[in-house]
């Protein structure tokens, strides 16, 4: 089949380059020209691991092509998926100027039969939004075309990116066309070669499908770190806590790490636009409200570990800081706890020595410059020269290497043996017993 994926970031590219995998023909087109220059050259433009053999691969094998131009490609093309971002806006509703605009490129261009697939995380109603869009530009030019929107809500996860599209949980596909239907079930065919995955629905059921999936999952963060809050307060270890209500089949173990705040482009903004949608039809989402609540307070975590351990004094302190991206796998930073924690430390007066496997390149963008000119904050070129001479270590992001750290080595470097470990990754009894003080999310003190 040829298709066309429009926005090739994390979504649209790793979408593309798998339908590609799968023998299909596929551009990926885009308004930034260097990101699109850069894949025409084998430059991805972000870090997720197996991508760029299949991006290579399927290049070179001509069934993936890259373009700036919508145009280029809508002769050969009779599918196309918009995966462009939906920031939040001023006041956390999805702001959809970016779909919409491409929605009416797609109307403006368009010569045959389409069917257009919303892949980016849209509010409900927007497929509306989308073919009225469309319908518009048709109007303009005087033709009758016809064309169905489909929601096709991606699922993926950064850092597992390549293996959650091949290897779906589920593909939830939204339309009431029964020709848009079996176009897209034709194209997910090889997804479904085990057993077959795709649940089809109306088109508003995909949409808030979306938005629920991540709801629920940030719902079940936030619930263990409000649990792992009291284990502090009460003598009590979250871990064991953890394990005892995983084992439950009905709760599992999966997403109740407690930790220092979930972060991503996806859970904090997705969180808040649902509760807007709520909002814009009046009702109170209590339970949303509060997972937000707990997590913007969450973030804060070390900030306040570090104020009782060091009695609200951390002016000429200096700490060292082991992750950056959001979560392990990514070089992602967007609504990072790291960049909290970073903000809270440079207020007090505390300098940082940061490092981060993958995301130094992207912190070097994304911090503000005055930090790094002020000598506030300083990026190191690996994990023990972000401890030379610091007041504590702070485990931000679990990447692997920081799991079983050379504790001998750590301890000749740190001017202060503390260890605050943000995602639970150390056993407190072994850390202590090297002679460290060690603080972890709702752990015996
Ligand atoms: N990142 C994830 O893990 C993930 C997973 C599932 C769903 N989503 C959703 O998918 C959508 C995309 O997310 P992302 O993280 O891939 O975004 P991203 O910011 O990485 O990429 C978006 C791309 O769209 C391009 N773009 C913007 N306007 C364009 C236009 N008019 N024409 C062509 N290209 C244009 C941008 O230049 C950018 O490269 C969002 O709605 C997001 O919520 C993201
Ligand atoms: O038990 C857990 C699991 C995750 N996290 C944090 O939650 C955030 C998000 O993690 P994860 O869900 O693994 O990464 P994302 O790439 O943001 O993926 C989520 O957001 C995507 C975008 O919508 C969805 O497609 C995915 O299904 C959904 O998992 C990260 O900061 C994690 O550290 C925890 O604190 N505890």
């Amino acid at each position: 089949m040829n298709l066309t994926v429009i926005g090739t970031g994390y979504v649209g590219l790793v979408s593309g380059a798998c339908f590609a995998e799968m023998g299909n023909r596929v551009t990926c087109v885009d308004v930034d020209q260097t990101k699109i220059d850069g894949l025409k050259q084998g430059h991805l433009p972000i870090y997720e691991p197996g991508l760029e053999t299949i991006v290579e691969r399927n290049f070179k094998e001509g069934r993936l092509g890259f373009s700036t131009c919508l145009a280029d490609t809508i002769t050969e093309s009779n599918l196309f998926f918009i995966a462009v971002g939906t920031p939040p806006g001023e006041d956390g509703s999805a702001d959809l100027q970016y779909v919409l605009a491409v929605a009416r490129e797609i109307g403006q261009l368009m010569t045959q039969y389409s069917v257009i697939v919303d892949k980016s995380t849209v509010p409900v109603g927007t497929a509306d939004l989308v073919h009225a869009a469309i319908q518009e530009e048709l109007d303009k030019r005087k033709v009758e075309i016809e064309f169905d929107v489909v929601s096709n809500p991606e699922f993926l996860k950064e850092g597992a990116a390549i293996d959650d599209f091949m290897k779906p949980d589920r593909i939830v596909v939204g339309t009431e066309s029964p020709r848009a239907q079996d176009l897209i079930r034709q194209l997910y065919a090889p997804f479904n070669h085990n057993h077959e995955r795709t649940i089809f629905m109306g088109v508003r059921d995909a949409e808030m499908t979306k938005y629920a999936a991540n709801s629920m999952l940030a719902t079940k963060i936030s619930f263990i770190n409000e649990i792992s809050n009291l284990c502090e307060l009460m003598d009590v270890d979250v871990e064991n806590v953890r394990r005892g209500i995983g084992s439950d089949g009905r709760i599992g173990f999966s997403f109740i790490y407690p930790g220092c705040g979930y972060g991503g482009s996806c859970f904090p903004k997705d969180v808040q636009a649902l509760i807007r949608m709520a909002q814009g039809v009046d009702y109170v989402p209590e339970v949303l409200l509060s997972v937000e609540k707990r997590n913007q307070q969450q973030k804060r975590w070390f900030t306040r570990q570090l104020e009782k351990r060091f009695d609200g004094n951390l002016s000429g302190m200096t700490f060292g800081v082991w992750g950056l991206s959001f979560k392990p796998g990514t070089d992602d930073m967007r609504e990072a706890p790291a960049k909290v924690l970073l903000a809270d430390l440079l207020a007090a007066g505390a300098k940082v020595l940061a490092y981060d496997p993958v995301a130094m390149e992207t912190a070097q963008h994304e911090l503000p410059a005055e930090w790094f000119e002020s000598g506030d904050v300083t990026l190191v070129g690996n994990q023990y020269e972000a401890l030379q001479q610091v007041d504590g270590l702070l485990l931000v992001t679990e990447w692997k290497p920081f799991r079983n750290p050379d504790l001998a080595a750590m301890s000749r470097t740190m001017r202060k043996k503390i260890i605050f470990d943000g995602r639970n990754q150390y056993e407190p009894d072994y850390i202590r017993n090297e002679g460290f003080e060690y603080f972890g999310v709702g752990r015996l003190g």
